[in-house]
């Protein structure tokens, strides 16, 4: 299996038309098409083992990301298997740090998105040849092994490599008990799917309904766009879901500061246990001041899903930004540079409480928050998985939900694989469901 070689490297712009119906929209972002920069790894592998990856997209935009991929091939291409995962550090380095590429980024915006789609098919490739899920061959490994993966360059100040495999050491115990009752019961969820900005109140409530005869007891409303909205949307969540269910509520990064701080306090009888993303995603101090000024009423704050690399986390933390991190599995270099973000939020004890939904950010993400209930936090208090009920058709191995909760997958592999049918279908802009829909728009005008 070592001795494998990737022999080629193919990127595909798939898009999905969901501003239609106003799925996935809010305060700042009102009609995307959730879009992936879908990978594909070939190897000379004698039973044809491919590895897929992705990194999610709004839409528009996407063709730069495939841009970015095209520019990482070189460096990805005739590599053997064994090199890259005997020192996975140097390979996260090799992409993260090259000498021009660099410039573009580093470990930011399109050239960091990019490197995200190459290494989840990396990740996906290997945990198929071990014949696991990704979340079993991370619960698995040493702690050695697993933080020499981890590229530390600008977080030893917060994080060594000695305390890394220290927390790991000493989440080892209780490890097996840990992975029964996950098999068991799952890990629980919250979904962000009843309250998208653009839904009318009509859509919200049958949603609402819906979802709590599906058992769901924890729910995400957008706001940000208007407070007489956000204040007749909040007050009908609330009566729907009683008072005992949780309430969370996004504004994704519309407010200035001070304004995040009085809207806030406008929602707070409705009592959510979070805002998230009240202000620019880059702002760490403007982060600190919000969390300061809603600390008294238990309202705390959440970022993570635009936040660029483990650096900006690690500010976060210390400048006590967020009380809930939301790390993202297609923004983050891959596994390599989440599992740093979970052993720096262990350490500042500070819950884990993943961003996913979108195109295949459940199917992803549900590996990492499972590798960290049994190998890191060991700890639900505070934690629960964002889930959002959109495109899972689309995927060889789709999320299984039940009872609120996400059931571990058992197909061997990262879940990244898409349906080679959709794949087909969805591409921008020759596939069917594109080219129909451009001579329905020519028909129109
Ligand atoms: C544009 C997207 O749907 C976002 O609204 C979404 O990721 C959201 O912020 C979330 O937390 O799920
Ligand atoms: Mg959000």
């Amino acid at each position: 299996m070592l001795d494998v070689k990737i022999t080629k490297l193919t990127v595909s712009d798939v898009r999905f038309p969901t501003s239609f119906e106003h799925h996935g929209s809010d305060a700042m972002h009102s009609d995307p098409d959730y879009s992936a920069a879908y990978v594909v790894l070939e190897t000379d592998a004698e039973n044809g083992f491919k590895g897929y990856g992705l990194t999610f997209t709004l839409g528009r935009g996407t063709e730069i990301v495939v841009c970015a991929v095209k520019a990482l091939t070189p460096l990805v291409l005739g590599k053997r298997f064994g090199d890259i995962v005997n020192d996975f550090r140097g390979f996260y380095r090799l992409l993260t740090s090259d000498g021009q590429m660099r410039w573009i980024g580093p470990e930011k915006g399109v050239i960091h998105l990019a490197t995200s789609a190459v290494l989840n098919a990396v990740w996906d490739l290997w945990a198929k040849m071990e014949c696991k899920p990704l979340w079993k061959l991370l619960v698995d490994m040493q702690p050695e092994q697993l933080v020499s993966c981890i590229d530390f360059r600008y977080i030893t100040d917060v994080l060594t490599e000695k305390e890394a495999v220290d927390i790991l050491r000493k989440a080892q115990s209780g490890k097996e008990q840990r992975e029964e009752q996950m098999l068991k019961n799952g890990y629980p969820a919250y979904t962000t799917s009843c309250a998208w900005l653009g839904y009318s109140d009509d859509h919200l409530r049958k949603l609402c309904v819906k979802a709590l005869e599906e058992g769901w007891t924890r729910f995400k409303v957008k706001v940000g766009a208007d407070l007489q909205d956000d204040i007749r949307r909040c007050k009908l969540i609330r009566e729907i879901i009683g008072p005992n269910n949780t309430l969370m509520i996004d504004a994704n990064q519309r407010w200035n500061v001070d304004e995040a701080i009085k809207w806030v306090l406008s929602l707070a009888e409705f009592k959510p246990l979070w805002i998230e993303e009240p202000t620019s995603p880059d702002d760490i101090l403007g982060h600190a001041t919000i969390s300061k000024a809603l600390a008294h009423l238990g309202i705390g704050v959440a970022t993570g899903e635009q936040c660029h690399n483990k650096v900006m986390f690690k500010q976060l933390l210390q400048a006590k930004a967020v009380q809930f991190v939301q790390i993202d599995s297609c923004r983050l270099g891959s596994v390599n540079e989440n599992i740093s973000v979970l052993l720096m939020a262990n350490k500042f004890k500070v819950p884990v409480c993943p961003h996913a939904g979108g195109v295949g950010l459940c199917e992803l993400v549900q590996h990492l928050i499972l590798f960290d209930y049994i190998t890191v936090s060991g700890s639900l208090e505070n934690r629960m998985c964002e889930y959002v009920d959109h495109l899972h058709e689309h995927f060889k191995s789709p999320v299984i939900i039940k009872d609120a909760h996400y059931i571990p997958p058992q197909d061997a592999g990262y879940s990244t694989e898409m349906k080679e049918d959709s794949v087909k279908k969805y591409q921008f802009p020759d596939g069917e469901i594109w080219q129909e829909l451009s001579s329905q728009m020519k028909c129109l005008t």
